[in-house]
């Protein structure tokens, strides 16, 4: 990314990263803000940020969310507005903004949750108003650690166990995490160096928080067994990533059918499983699927009978459906067919909707297989009254719409539809069947294939 080549390379000696950043800065045009919570990592890494835009001639915004949670909130808003104060009156290209939230924990939601998703709108709404387009956030590789091995106890798979992404595109911004290969340690040398003040969250301390129960009371024994733990979880994250990475890609290297077969999709590892159904989802949708449509999918494909259907999401006038082991999209049809019948003079190719039928008859000219364009000009629809005969070839027996609908694996749903019948009361077309042998014109006459397509809409069509 281009844009971030400063924060790219911003690293634990300031004068270092102004040097290596002024370059590519003085060109990039750069909006830069900094999640800066008055910490110590975040005010390490703003410090870092404000020597390198100095050099760079650049102004950093600095987020400050006030979460109204802790009796110390407005200390910590004061100490990071008179900090920001004086670095200014250094010369220091900073300023403040902040958002004070007012968050009140539903019983039984997570105090930690809220706080973050609350945080995260707070700095995407800042940054936008700032006008800035990254924004850097101060985790380092201890927090990778943690958060690898809080999410393989809560017995995550691949996606959790790859915690942190370094960079991540989300409500058109860019989250940075700079230092998130950066040893605490080297930051901790950096505020020493520098004589940095920084604020100290009693909140870290509350043992109701896993977090804080595992920095406190498993990493220091961990970390006394295990010297090399904190660099081993993060590499194991970071592999988990590569994983995730090469997984997607492969993903998107196979063509996508247009129905699943979800017994071949169920021998695939769950990890595998979950992505390829998205990337199934996603060239059948045209959009990226809701992560609750992926894990409800997840658990409810593969149980229950057929058919079973599922909604893709509010104003789509499509759905999911399973039938004969197979997952297709289809268009859920508006209107039950009316039991009347209805004229119709075709006389060229293209797309006839029907109204009252909630389906449009497809016409495309063919060489063979379709009906002569004469016998179009009056056509009669009507709903099936039973008894009818269908002929599939010309070698084949006339048989009834129901066996041949069996035979073909036609499910329900494609059954709805007006049958097609010329003047004469011959039979031409039947949905989900296509047109009766016996209606079929010679080769080499003028001739269109016909098609029932339900739904009123039209379907959005899947990305090339
Ligand atoms: N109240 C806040 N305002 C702005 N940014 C925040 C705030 N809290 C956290 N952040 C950002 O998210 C990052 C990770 O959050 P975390 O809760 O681990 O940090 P912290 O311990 O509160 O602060 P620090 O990382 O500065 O020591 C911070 O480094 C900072 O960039």
């Amino acid at each position: 990314m281009a844009r971030g080549s400063m924060s790219n390379s911003l690293d634990m000696d300031g004068s270092r990263a102004a040097s290596s950043a002024s370059g590519k800065m003085s060109t990039a045009g750069v909006d830069l803000a900094v999640a800066y919570s008055g910490g110590r990592d975040s005010t390490a890494l703003l410090h870092a940020t404000l020597l390198a835009a100095r050099d760079a001639g650049l102004q950093v915004h600095a987020l400050h969310v006030h979460h109204g949670l802790s009796a110390h909130a407005d200390e910590w808003l004061a100490h990071c507005t008179s900090q920001c104060e004086r670095w200014h009156r250094a010369g220091l290209p900073v300023t403040l903004h902040h958002e004070r939230l007012s968050l009140k924990p539903r019983r039984g939601q997570s105090v930690e949750a809220l706080a973050r998703d609350a945080r995260y709108a707070a700095l995407a709404r800042m940054a936008h108003a700032a006008g800035a387009t990254i924004v850097l956030l101060a985790h380092h590789r201890r927090d990778q650690a943690e958060t690898f091995l809080l999410q393989a106890l809560r017995g995550a798979g691949a996606e959790g166990q790859a915690a942190m992404p370094r960079g991540v595109e989300r409500d058109g911004i860019s989250w940075l995490r700079p230092w998130l290969e950066q040893p605490r340690e080297a930051i901790e040398a950096y505020l020493r160096r520098r004589r940095l003040r920084f604020i100290d969250d009693d909140s870290n301390d509350d043992p109701r928080f896993a977090r804080n129960r595992l920095r406190l009371e498993v990493w220091p024994a961990l970390v006394a067994a295990f010297p090399q733990a904190e660099a081993s979880l993060a590499d194991a994250a970071r592999r988990a990533q590569q994983t995730i990475d090469a997984t997607k890609a492969a993903a998107a290297a196979e063509p996508m059918p247009e129905r699943l077969d979800i017994a071949a999709w169920a021998r695939r590892p769950p990890s595998e499983s979950r992505l390829l159904l998205r990337h199934w989802l996603k060239a059948r949708l045209g959009r990226a699927p809701s992560a609750a449509l992926v894990e409800r999918l997840c658990g409810e494909i593969g149980v229950g009978r057929d058919p079973a259907r599922w909604p893709v999401g509010a104003g789509d006038a499509r759905e999911l459906r399973r039938y004969r082991g197979e997952l297709r999209l289809e268009v859920v049809p508006l209107a039950k067919p009316p039991a009347v019948e209805a004229t119709l003079g075709l006389h060229r190719a293209g797309r006839f909707p029907v109204p009252g039928w909630g389906g449009t008859l497809v016409a495309t000219r063919v060489k063979q297989g379709g009906i002569a364009t004469e016998q179009l000009a009056a056509l009669s629809l009507r709903a099936r009254s039973g008894g009818e005969q269908f002929q599939l070839g010309p070698q084949r027996p006339p048989r009834s719409l129901k066996k041949q609908y069996q035979a073909l694996g036609v499910p329900e749903w494609q059954r709805d539809g007006p049958l097609l019948y010329a003047a004469d009361g011959a039979l031409l077309m039947v949905p989900g069947l296509g047109v009766d042998a016996r209606a079929q014109a010679a080769p080499g006459v003028a001739q269109l294939a016909l098609r029932w397509e339900p739904g009123a809409q039209e379907p959005r069509q899947p990305p090339q």
